[in-house]
């Protein structure tokens, strides 16, 4: 029995957790394309006149086909008639196709050429979307936004398809194991992609002294060929383990439309389901603005482009103390002794110091922004370990949602305060980006977990497809309309960017972001009423959300 049951891949720890770091590692390049124009908002504006709505149209176009075409949906069909290695090979295809589109719409190349000639003079309605107000294109969109919208949709279906896939890779291989610790792992690499991208697609963008936005794509598309690269190694491993098993598992629970019924009766799910569309709208919409929104709340002071800190050795140095931490905070969920694992996380703690001193100096708003990722790299795995073995779910949602309240308010209201006070600001944005990290580890770490109570295990694949998609809609319109506030509530600033009194530049680094901020804090405090609405119905139902995933 023993012999036979040591015959699989999935039994070997080796193997199983270099599974997961292909998998892990492609979503990490993911994450790295998915936010790898936002550091560099200010240069889309000046460089190609995409003006704040532009930019949030643009960015929120990724989610348009999973919502509006139901691509999301499908993409579950086909992850459980098609199984997992198929799914994670097309979707890594699909975000390559759309990464490469969007690359091209962003190029010299394409300004004045025959594409960028017909997308300024067409796809300025879309019948029936234009009415409702949810066109991904309007008239006087730049034809670059609408052509990087087009390619964003397409790499939008790949990434969320690339995201059930995953999910669904890690339990294959690693349920009735560490599948929580795994999850929390792939999360964890997932951010760290986050905060490479905030470092280094200005560092591309910048190359050499002369701005050109389109080497910080070009750099995104090479990573997602790595990842379809780590897809197809995944392919050869996971058909291996099918043929040691003698079973296609990923066939044996077929999607059927009337699963769909079945978790949409529960109200559970619901409640998950809108907390989780509330939360994450108030964060990744969010993280595609945040870099802007320090550059117009902070104040830097130039630093000396011939000084040390005006440096790429200076960010590749940041970069290594970023992986130091991360990787510290990590090993401590591993670490045998108490003296191993408080030694690693002092070097943690005393690296992030390092890492926060080095963003200061070198006053740039996508440094400091970093380190909001960095914090959820490190704790994702040791709050995912906590609910496995102390469980508290609900009430961790319940916690994140509060502190989700709080580190909006303060952007909203006291950081705009310490502006002139260069220490002061940077010490507040600081604290509060290490805050909203922490919610970013807390709602997520609970979140993903809770799924499994709310609903039937063989309808596991299609919650995750039906929770994705309500999530998308709030992906897709929260990006949007943050870019139409920011437009709205700052109309000087328009008008004076229209008629030329101040310069593109200018403008790009000059908006109030109170209105945006407070409309997110508005989320977050609906995602609070709910997690406590969840919190009594698990009381009342015994949904089991506050209890440890492992049974002891
Ligand atoms: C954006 C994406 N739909 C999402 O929700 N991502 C989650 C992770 C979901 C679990 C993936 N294996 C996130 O917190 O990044």
């Amino acid at each position: 029995m023993v012999e036979k049951i040591q015959q699989t891949l999935r039994d070997s720890a080796a193997m199983r957790w270099t599974v997961l770091l292909l998998l892990a590692f492609a979503m990490f390049c993911s994450y790295i394309f998915m936010d790898i124009l936002s550091p560099i908002k200010d240069l889309m504006q000046s460089t190609r006149g995409w003006d704040s709505t532009a930019f949030g149209t643009m960015q929120g176009s990724e989610t348009f086909l999973n919502v509006f075409i139901f691509f999301l949906i499908f993409a579950g069909i086909i992850l459980d008639k098609m199984g997992v290695r198929f799914t994670a090979i097309l979707s890594g295809v699909v975000m390559l196709v759309g990464a490469t589109i969007n690359w091209y719409a962003v190029t010299e190349s394409f300004q004045g050429s025959g594409l960028d000639t017909w997308f300024t003079n067409n796809l300025n309605y879309i019948p029936g979307f234009d009415e409702l107000g949810i066109s991904p294109f309007y008239k006087g969109m730049p034809a670059s936004a609408k052509f990087a919208a087009v390619g964003f949709m397409i790499f939008g279906c790949g990434v969320e398809m690339a995201g059930i896939t995953v999910s669904r890779g890690i339990v294959k291989w690693f349920k009735g194991r560490e599948m929580a610790l795994a999850m929390g792992s792939e999360m964890a690499l997932a951010r760290l992609g986050v905060a490479s991208c905030m470092i280094f697609s200005p560092v591309f963008a910048k190359l050499g002294g002369n701005i050109d936005v389109s080497r910080s794509v070009a750099f995104g598309v090479i990573l997602l060929l790595v990842a379809l690269i780590m897809f197809i190694v995944y392919f050869f491993a996971d058909k291996k383990l099918d043929a040691q098993t003698g079973e296609a598992e990923e066939k044996d629970d077929p999607f059927k439309l009337s699963d769909l019924g079945k978790i949409m009766s529960s109200m559970g799910f619901w409640l998950v389901a809108l907390l989780c569309v509330l939360y994450y709208s108030a964060i990744f919409p969010f993280q595609k603005y945040a870099v802007n929104m320090l550059q117009c709340n902070l104040t830097f002071n130039p630093v000396d482009p011939n000084s040390f800190w005006a440096t790429n050795t200076v960010t590749i140095i940041q970069y290594c103390i970023m992986l130091v931490v991360a990787a510290a905070a990590f090993a401590s969920n591993f670490s045998k002794t108490k003296g191993m694992k408080y030694g690693l996380l002092a070097l943690a703690v005393v690296s992030l110091i390092i890492f926060c001193y080095m963003g200061y100096m070198r006053q740039s708003a996508e440094t400091i922004f970093a380190v909001f990722p960095l914090l959820a790299v490190g704790i994702t795995p040791i709050l995912g370990n906590y609910v496995d073995h102390k469980g508290k779910a609900a009430s961790m949602l319940v916690i994140g949602s509060v502190l989700l309240i709080i580190c909006h308010l303060t952007f909203a209201f006291i950081l705009p305060m310490f502006q002139g006070n260069a220490i002061g600001g940077v010490v507040v944005a600081y604290v509060t980006i290490l805050v909203l990290g922490a919610s970013f580890s807390l709602v997520p770490a609970s979140l993903w977990p809770s799924v499994p109570k709310l609903v039937d295990s063989k309808i596991i694949g299609s919650a995750y497809a039906l929770i994705f998609w309500v999530q998308n809609i709030g992906l897709w319109l929260f990006p949007l309309l943050i870019g139409k506030v920011l437009d709205k509530t700052n109309p000087q600033l328009v008008a004076d960017l229209k008629s030329g009194i101040i310069t593109p530049e200018e403008a790009a680094i000059s908006y109030n972001y109170t209105a945006p901020l407070v409309m997110l804090a508005c989320l977050g405090g609906a995602a609070l009423i709910l997690g406590f609405i969840l919190k009594a119905v698990d009381k009342k139902k015994g949904l089991g959300l506050e209890l440890p995933n492992i049974q002891k």
